[in-house]
């Protein structure tokens, strides 16, 4: 039971109800917070309080959360903000917020035309304000159903990269606190990419051996970029990196790999795209991160061969070839 002593509950806010901001509201939730959820839409919101579930998370009822279409309400005494919008969505979303509290950026990916990072986006709108990312291996469905999983939170800000783990984290849900945000974004990026060669391959038919062939070399493309980027190489191997390619590339949830499954059984990159349920990040991102590489003289095989396929330049089996094809050298 409840006693006087116990503290109210410090508020947190969600901004972004897709799945994965669902499935991190519920998580706050369960970690102890008052939550807010932002919805985009008013009608969303009504959609959302009155069915009590978010369609993008079947099964995960929403008791608890405080869900309101008003950003004022949302963020009014929350000393977090998760923005959980899709990336190419975020500048615009942060355009219309109030002042936010210190945030905790969950998309993936770079941002088409500006070639920003998440922070950076946020940067733009709030130059000062205390940021960290959080990414890993988790698949929103998984986390709101409670199964065990873990990520990685990374901030410059040592007091905001703790508090976070343990506002967000619970028994279940382990967060580790980091200190690469730049890697970390990069690697949350990129796996998408490199999900949809996976995804690619294997509707291709090309086999097991060639999918961890190429996960394996796009392991070492993001492990250059990372270090040319002024990340720590070893973020490469971690759970943003690493892991979330062995979920992203073997788990058949993910959009990304989905989308590059259908690639790879020949529909056209349009129709790939209009059969893709929710956001495949992977798809925008793919010809920002191959710029923001070139810019920085890094060479991404893997990633540049996603991009001339879905720019409908090149067929998967062309895409195959070509990187069977280059020269050998050291690994
Ligand atoms: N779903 C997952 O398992 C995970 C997703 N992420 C990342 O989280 C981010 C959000 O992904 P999901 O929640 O899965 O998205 P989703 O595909 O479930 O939902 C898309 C969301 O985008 C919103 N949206 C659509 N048009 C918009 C616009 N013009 N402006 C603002 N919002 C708009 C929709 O209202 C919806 O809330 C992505 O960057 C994704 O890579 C990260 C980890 C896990
Ligand atoms: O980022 C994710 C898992 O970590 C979700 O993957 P998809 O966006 O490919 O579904």
């Amino acid at each position: 039971m409840k006693s006087a002593a116990d503290p109210a509950p410090r508020r947190l806010a969600v901004i972004g109800a897709g799945a994965w901001g669902t499935a991190l509201a519920l998580q706050a939730l369960r970690a102890g917070n008052d939550v807010a959820l932002w919805v985009r839409t008013a009608e969303g919101a009504a959609r959302l309080q009155g069915e009590n579930r978010n369609p993008r998370l079947p099964g995960a009822a929403l008791t608890g959360l405080r869900i309101t279409h008003a950003a004022e309400d949302a963020l009014a005494g929350a000393t977090i903000a998760v923005l959980a919008v899709p990336l190419q969505h975020l500048r615009a979303t942060l355009g219309a917020l109030p002042p936010l509290p210190p945030a905790v950026l969950v998309s993936k990916g770079v941002e088409t035309g500006t070639l920003c990072l998440p922070i950076e986006v946020l940067r733009a709108r709030a130059p000062t304000l205390p940021a960290a990312v959080l990414s890993g291996p988790n698949f929103a469905h998984e986390v709101a159903a409670g199964l065990p999983a873990a990520a990685v939170v990374a901030s410059d800000d040592a007091g905001l990269r703790a508090e976070a783990c343990e506002r967000l984290g619970t028994g279940a849900f382990r967060l580790y606190p980091g200190s690469d945000p730049t890697g970390v974004q990069l690697c949350g990026a990129a796996k998408n990419v490199v999900a949809i060669a996976a995804g690619a391959a294997m509707g291709a038919g090309l086999g097991e051996n060639a999918r961890a062939a190429l996960v394996s070399r796009a392991l070492a493309e993001i492990a250059r970029l990372v270090a040319a980027l002024g990340g720590r190489v070893e973020t490469a191997s971690g759970l943003s990196g690493l892991g979330d390619l062995l979920l992203t590339c073997t788990g058949t949830s993910s959009r990304n790999f989905r989308l590059g499954h259908a690639l790879g059984q020949g529909s056209t990159p349009a129709e790939a795209l209009a059969a893709s349920s929710g956001v495949a990040e992977g798809a925008a991102t793919a010809p920002a991160l191959v710029a923001r590489a070139r810019a920085a003289g890094v060479e991404l095989p893997v990633c540049e061969a996603v991009v001339a396929v879905l720019a409908g330049a090149l067929s998967v089996p062309a895409a195959v070839t070509r990187l069977l094809e280059r020269p050998r050298r050291e690994e």
